[in-house]
């Protein structure tokens, strides 16, 4: 999830500037009438309707109510407090008084140079803004207050920065001076010390420990399971065009990625594309109760006996037990087999048998009872999966609706691939699909927010930020601005030319952050791409995907990473040209798939789900 997944997004605005939607009451007492006051610290309030219904509220868009200036607060406070008191002053007819307004005014004037040098600052009542994802807003509020401002919400802050140059420095110049902050407090619970929340000596020590897992040989042997995991699941399609059933395509993509991350980090079939376990379901729940946590405004599961009380709670404290004992498990196994090999460590260590990132740092010495290495499991886990899975999603519905790029693929893919699965050479001249792949990145990050914490004093952009601070580095707004892309909410991924570098942080200068950048870089990038690509490809080339008739429009919603609010429901119709050639091959023998009823869970269905209240389209 966010963050890599591990995320962002509304999360740290708990308590200010949550995601989640307000009881319709509550949101009615957002919305009184305000007094005619344009700029200052009010809450966020609305006037009566002009439209003749006096004593109905009516909701101003959020660009009419940020460009009339509601949210700024702009010049010096003190100023404004002591003008009327000036302004008494200055009528005196005697003399003191005028004396001391003028020495007022000089002093104003003062208090109005220093307060032109300050951060832009936006501030407004929360509730106003609830109820989308939270990048959403913040793009909004960049296109008025510009690169970096202050987004306040009574005594909470936020530093929202939406230029590469700062970027850069947070994650690369001055790297050191920034820590995971929110981050790591939201995702204690799952990840503890794992490599995303990790800072500082921990962080330093395990990266050491876990990035030579990720060698060129073993991305080898993962590319190889790539190719069998999508065969598989090209297969679990192939059910649903058969049967002339839509799929829920996040919901694939995500049990694609789970089996995917389960064989690559510690040697675990979890095989969700075709079953169900206590397992699986606990991972989900997991999962979900990070994203909750993420945008749930009091963090009440932070009082011990709530989370024996809460029914939510006492599910996710039975959920982790799971997962701790499967984990304690395959450590175990995993130690054995690592015993019996008796193999010399060397470098770009790979045990046949087993080639998993766990093997490999079992194998080099990691102490297998310590938490760490549980902490770094559980983080690859989520890390690895939902990203991909959100890449992958995201991807089909860019390009649900334009043949043209589909044809494109396809007649790269049949040229490099033809019938077979992709080894490394073969990924590499699949340069249009990883464009393809490139661009849905650009166009829905994942996550779409990067957060931090200043540990000392920095200057970003100009403006003082202090110790402290709370950062949020849109990624969302770097690759949406007008003023760093043409055509920016156009899905195109010629801007990314076939025959030049496969764009990143460093081609594009921190204007694209698809992985990050600098030394907390995402460590399973190229892991990432092989697998988004694979699995583009070998899907794209068997069937043809349109949208299903009825299907609730694609919107987004907040979580770690971008997820779509009522799935993307496509109906796969086996490819035409193929359809004979596959149909003696890969189609033959399937096992039918045994899918859960669980909405949540449920991959294929003939009836699309009912829209649900919460949608922002897609731009
Ligand atoms: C398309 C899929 C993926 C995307 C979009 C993605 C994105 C990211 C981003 C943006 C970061 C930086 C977060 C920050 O600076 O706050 C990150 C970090 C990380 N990612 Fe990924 N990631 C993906 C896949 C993976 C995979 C497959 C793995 C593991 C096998 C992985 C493991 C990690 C880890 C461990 C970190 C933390 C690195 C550190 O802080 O030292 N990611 N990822």
């Amino acid at each position: 999830m966010e963050a890599c997944s591990a995320t962002p997004s509304g999360a740290a605005l708990r308590g200010t500037f949550a995601g989640h939607r307000l009881p319709a009451q509550r949101q009615a007492a957002a919305v009184v009438a305000r007094p005619a006051c344009r700029q200052g610290r009010h809450p966020l309030r609305v006037s009566a309707s002009a439209s003749g219904d006096p004593g109905k509220p009516k909701k101003d868009s959020l660009e009419d109510r940020i460009a009339s200036g509601e949210f700024t607060d702009s010049g010096s406070t003190k100023e404004r407090l002591t003008r009327p008191l000036r302004r008494v002053l200055a009528k005196d007819p005697v003399g003191p008084g005028r004396m001391i307004a003028m020495q007022l005014a000089k002093i104003g004037q003062r208090w109005q140079r220093r307060a032109a040098t300050r951060m832009p600052t936006a501030t407004g009542d929360i509730r106003e803004i609830v109820g989308q994802p939270v990048f959403v807003p913040l793009f909004k509020l960049y296109q008025i207050y510009g690169k970096i401002f202050k987004l306040s919400f009574g005594p909470k802050q936020f530093v929202i920065v939406s230029d590469p140059e700062m970027a850069k420095q947070i994650l690369l110049h001055n790297a050191s001076n920034y820590s995971k902050g929110l981050l790591s407090e939201i995702l204690d619970f799952v990840m503890g010390q794992g490599l995303i929340p990790a800072d500082g000596e921990v962080w330093k020590v395990r990266r050491r420990a876990v990035v030579p897992a990720l060698h060129k040989k073993y991305l080898a042997a993962m590319v190889n399971m790539f190719g069998e995991c999508a065969e598989h699941g090209a297969r679990v399609i192939e059910q649903s065009a058969k049967a002339g059933k839509a799929v829920e395509m996040e919901n694939f993509f995500s049990r694609f990625g789970l089996d995917i991350i389960g064989k690559a980090v510690f040697n675990y079939d979890f095989d969700s594309l075709t079953h169900d376990d206590p397992v699986i379901q606990a991972v989900y729940t997991t999962l979900r109760e990070a994203e909750y946590r993420s945008t749930y405004p009091i963090a009440y599961w932070n009082i011990v006996p709530l989370r024996y009380i809460v029914p939510r709670q006492r599910r996710n404290m039975e959920a982790l037990q799971v997962i701790q004992e499967t984990l304690n498990e395959l450590i175990a196994k995993c130690k054995q087999l690592v015993e019996e090999e008796d193999e010399e460590f060397v470098e770009e260590f790979l045990s046949k048998a087993d080639p998993s990132i766990l093997h490999f740092l079992i194998a080099s010495g990691d102490d297998i009872t310590s938490k760490q290495l549980k902490d770094d499991m559980m983080t690859l886990l989520i890390a690895g999966h939902e990203t991909t899975a959100a890449v992958l999603t995201w991807t089909f519905h860019c390009i649900a609706d334009r043949p043209d790029v589909i044809a494109r693929l396809r007649e790269e893919v049949d040229e490099v691939l033809g019938d077979g699965r992709p080894g490394f050479e073969e990924l590499r001249s699949l340069r249009y699909t990883t464009r393809v792949i490139n661009e849905s990145m650009r166009m829905y990050p994942q996550p779409p927010v990067l957060i931090r914490r200043a540990l000392a004093d920095d200057v970003l952009g100009g403006y003082d930020v202090p110790a402290g601070s709370d950062i949020f580095i849109s990624t969302w707004n770097l690759h949406r601005s007008p003023e760093l892309w043409d055509e920016p909410d156009h899905f195109n991924p010629d801007r990314f030319p076939v025959d030049g570098p496969t764009p990143n942080e460093q081609t594009h200068d921190f204007k694209y952050l698809p992985f990050g950048g600098g030394r907390r870089k995402c460590i399973g990038d190229q892991f990432a791409l092989f697998e988004a690509v694979t699995a583009l490809a070998m899907l794209i080339r068997r069937f043809d995907f349109e949208r299903a008739p009825d299907a609730p429009p694609v919107a987004m919603t907040t979580g770690a990473t971008i997820h779509t609010t009522n799935g993307l429901w496509l109906v796969p119709k086996a490819r035409q040209m193929q359809q004979e050639q596959h149909a003696a091959g890969a189609g033959a023998g399937v096992a039918a798939a045994a899918f859960t009823e669980q909405r949540e869970l449920a991959l294929a269905f003939t009836e699309p789900a009912k829209p649900q209240q919460q949608t922002t389209a897609t731009p």
